[in-house]
């Protein structure tokens, strides 16, 4: 695999690809590089592994259907190691662009701690993210993806599968009768035509399973704090309180995702205000009840049945009260084992991953900013300029001066909701730290890295007249409360500033404090401040030209004629110690900073 020259490549592993050739030229992805998508909006994702040539290498540590396979070996070296231990996880991982995981592998803290900072995306095959440390992964510029549509028929199907089982008593009818006994008269069930359900969580799972109990003539009812109620009117579901949900069910089935607000969602109390008599299925995640108060309620008789496929424990121990109560029945999480669903997921996942180590776009990302490409493709000038600036800005601090402050100023002719700043805030961001420090700053981790290094970045928007057909006019980057090495970048507010622009697809450095100049943001730059006068490009250009520095542009900015101007000159090579010197004998120059870009 070639490095990747995308500007979206920013999950970019700073070891294996070095931050000078991030977004040296303004490239838009092209055709081929483009995300398989299909559906909602996309996040800029990225991540670069091994060198020139080297393939990156996948981990698939559950089992993953055929057909994901084959699309990850195509591009990648794929390591399937299925019940690794966590210890040896921790081991692998250190040599592993990306990970695959099912709901059966915990990635914790300690394998992000291991990866050395390699480890670039988890693909978590399926929908649930409870298993990965959504918090360590960002703080570790991980990007999380997930498949979370491929299993949502499945799921719905074993919850009404479940449900009509636990009715009729399937399972412990199946179990009598294999044991050579014949009990019409124990196994009699109830109906569901005509009975409540009430679903909590109305989600992708939650409506499919209304949906289907409708047309098992059930009446059904739904919780959920976030689902819109003409999404619910349109199925013939009604959308209640948590409280009005349990207590008027007959069957309640849970589909939301486990939180640190849905843990035990179910409890005692919430099992003393149910119908006496309730039915309860549960194809989410073991944690939303609390399985202790289940018990209970199963014993008291609150509850005549529930029909789990999840525990907060998987596998289950064997004395788990649960999966030996008579009144329960149970499956080993099988929501979303059909064929078909692990096909899908597998492809899902695989194309997200894979996509994500292509330096493409992530419609499924689940730590990371979305954003529409069409809106990427127009910035992607922007994000360069922006990572420029913030480089810049950081150069022209004066050792000692803590950066604590920033400010940053988009001006546009478009409105306010009509630009997406996110992706640039994260740019500057990496500009304004990473020469600083060994951090390694992307777009999963930015605002965390800003944040922990105590960087408040605060944006403005400034408005302007005219057409709104350039997404923006110009950044400008200003930095308080600190001293500059080059006393000239201070605006008269006493900040560091610089300003930028985008001319004919290429940034350009347009303001240096109150100097306006213009220079073309690539290779590297000198700023001089000097008395103005005549001979000074010459002068400073012969000595460049002495020692074969190429000179790609030149700009002279001035308050007026005869007095102070900042000449910015773009150089292709960096000018060694002694040149600079010379530079700085010139008498005519005030004071001068070489600045990487
Ligand atoms: N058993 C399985 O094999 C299996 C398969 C697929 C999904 N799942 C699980 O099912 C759950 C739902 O999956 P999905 O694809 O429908 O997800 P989803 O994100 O589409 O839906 C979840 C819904 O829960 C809602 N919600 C969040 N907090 C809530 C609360 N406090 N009360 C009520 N609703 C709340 C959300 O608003 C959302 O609409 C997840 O936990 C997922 O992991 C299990
Ligand atoms: O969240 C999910 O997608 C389901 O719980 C499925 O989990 P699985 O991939 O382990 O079957």
């Amino acid at each position: 695999m070639a490095a990747s020259t995308s500007p979206f490549n920013l999950l970019s592993s700073p070891s294996l690809h070095p931050r000078s050739s991030l977004f040296h030229r303004p490239l838009l992805p092209s055709a081929a590089a483009l995300p398989l998508r299909r559906r909602g909006r996309l996040v800029v994702v990225a991540a670069q592994t091994g060198g020139v040539g080297a393939k990156p290498t996948v981990l698939v540590a559950e089992k993953l259907g055929e057909a994901g396979l084959e699309l990850l070996k195509d591009f990648a070296n794929v390591d399937c190691s299925y019940n690794l231990s966590p210890e040896e996880l921790c081991t692998k991982i250190s040599l592993c662009d990306a990970l695959i995981v099912r709901s059966g592998t915990k990635v914790g803290r300690e394998v992000f701690e291991s990866s050395g900072g390699r480890l670039r995306v988890v693909g978590r095959a399926g929908v649930g993210i409870d298993n990965v440390d959504l918090a360590a992964a960002t703080e570790h510029g991980c990007l999380v993806v997930n498949a979370p549509t491929a299993n949502t028929v499945a799921a719905a199907e074993h919850g009404i599968a479940l449900l009509a089982a636990m009715a009729r008593n399937i399972a412990q009818a199946d179990a009598s009768l294999k044991a050579g006994k014949w009990q019409r008269s124990k196994y009699v069930g109830v109906s569901l035509v005509g009975k409540t359900l009430a679903v909590l969580g109305f989600g992708k799972v939650g409506s499919e399973v209304a949906r289907r109990a409708k047309g098992l003539g059930m009446h059904v009812i739904a919780h959920d704090p976030y689902a819109a109620a003409d999404r619910a009117r349109a199925i013939g579901v009604e959308l209640v309180t948590f409280d009005e949900a349990i207590s008027t069910a007959d069957f309640i089935s849970l589909h939301m995702p486990l939180t640190p607000s849905t843990s035990k969602i179910l409890n005692d109390e919430a099992f003393a205000k149910m119908k006496k008599g309730v039915r309860i299925v549960n194809v989410a995640r073991g944690g939303v009840i609390d399985e202790e108060a289940l018990v209970r309620a199963l014993d008291s008789g609150i509850v005549a049945q529930a029909a789990l496929d999840v525990f907060t424990e998987e596998p289950p121990s064997a004395d788990n009260k649960l999966v030996l109560h008579e009144n329960v029945t149970v499956t080993p999480h099988l929501g979303a084992s059909t064929m078909e669903a692990q096909e899908g997921v597998a492809i899902e996942i695989a194309e997200a991953v894979v996509g994500a180590l292509k330096g493409e776009l992530a419609a499924t990302a689940v730590n990371a900013p979305m954003v529409p490409a069409e809106v990427l493709s127009e910035l992607a000038p922007f994000v360069v300029l922006a990572e420029k600036l913030g480089r810049l800005a950081v150069q022209l601090v004066a050792g000692g001066s803590g950066v604590k402050s920033v400010k940053v100023t988009y001006a546009s002719a478009r409105g306010p909701d009509d630009l997406d700043t996110r992706v640039l805030r994260a740019m500057i961001t990496k500009g304004l730290i990473e020469p600083i420090s060994s951090v390694f700053v992307n777009l999963v981790n930015a605002d965390f890295t800003a944040k922990q290094r105590g960087v408040r970045i605060a944006e403005e928007r400034i408005v302007l007249d005219g057409s709104p057909e350039n997404p923006l006019e110009f950044i400008q980057v200003q930095i308080a409360n600190v001293e500059s090495k080059f006393a000239s970048a201070m605006s008269e507010t006493g900040e560091i500033r610089v300003e930028g622009r985008v001319k004919d697809g290429i940034p350009h450095l347009t303001k240096v404090g109150s100097f306006q100049v213009d220079v073309s943001l690539e290779g590297s730059l000198i700023l001089c401040r000097q008395v103005d006068q005549p001979g000074m490009i010459g002068t400073v250009g012969t000595i460049l030209g002495e020692q074969n520095i190429n000179v790609s542009f030149m700009s002279v900015g001035r308050i007026a004629p005869r007095k102070h101007a900042v000449m910015a000159i773009g150089v292709d090579e960096e000018p060694d110690k002694g040149t600079l010197n010379k530079i700085g004998e010139i008498s005519a120059i005030e004071e001068f900073v070489f600045l990487k870009l």
